[in-house]
């Protein structure tokens, strides 16, 4: 059984929090330093970027998480979680951790269809279709050597790993489908 932590200031918490419990793993509730040092991994939820970087700062939370996952301590950002990864920002300035190889629009969708759902084949995470929901998405501009892109829809990448880091655009807790959390749980 595998300790997986949930940074938990705001956002989509308990739902990360159920689906680990339903695959037979233990939660954690991130909030302070010390618990960094308890977990085999971290999932950073979707939520608020600006927000959850403030409380990151404002915590002392942000230098020693940064340098875990510099150390290889395998982490998973979901929506805003991977605004927090990306070191390039293209459209926003954020408070973030700037960790990982990619490029991120923020709220990239726009307003019309800033939240939708749709279905896909991720070869690498599942031979079936998930059901991928986004949720004011940020999703990939660019990827610099040393990124695997996993997931693209319409030309944009919205799912990508580099080392021990893994990043989406979309809320895999928020389906039935564990299929995502398993993967992640698979590079432990
Ligand atoms: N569902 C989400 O996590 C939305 C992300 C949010 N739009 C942000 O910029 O932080």
């Amino acid at each position: 059984m595998k300790k997986i932590g949930i940074l938990g200031f705001q956002g989509a918490i308990i739902e990360h929090e159920r689906q680990i419990k339903a695959i037979g793993h233990e939660p954690v509730i991130v909030k302070y330093p010390e618990q960094l040092e308890e977990i085999d991994a971290i999932i950073l939820p979707g939520g608020e970027s600006t927000t959850m970087g403030k409380i990151l700062n404002r915590t002392g939370l942000m230098e020693p998480l940064r340098g875990k996952i510099q150390g290889g301590l395998p982490v998973w950002g979901t929506c805003a979680g991977m605004i927090l990864l990306a070191k390039e920002l293209v459209n926003d300035s954020v408070t973030h951790l700037g960790v990982m190889d990619i490029a991120v629009r923020r709220n990239a969708y726009g307003s019309q269809i800033d939240s939708f759902a749709t279905k896909k084949v991720i070869p690498e995470v599942d031979p079936n279709e998930i059901e991928l929901v986004f949720i004011r998405a940020p999703y990939i501009t660019s990827v610099k050597e040393g990124v695997n892109v996993l997931c693209e829809l319409d030309g944009h990448i919205v799912a990508a790993e580099e080392k021990n880091m893994l990043a989406t655009s979309f809320h895999p807790e928020l389906t039935d489908n564990t299929a995502f959390l398993k993967y992640f749980v698979s590079k432990i």
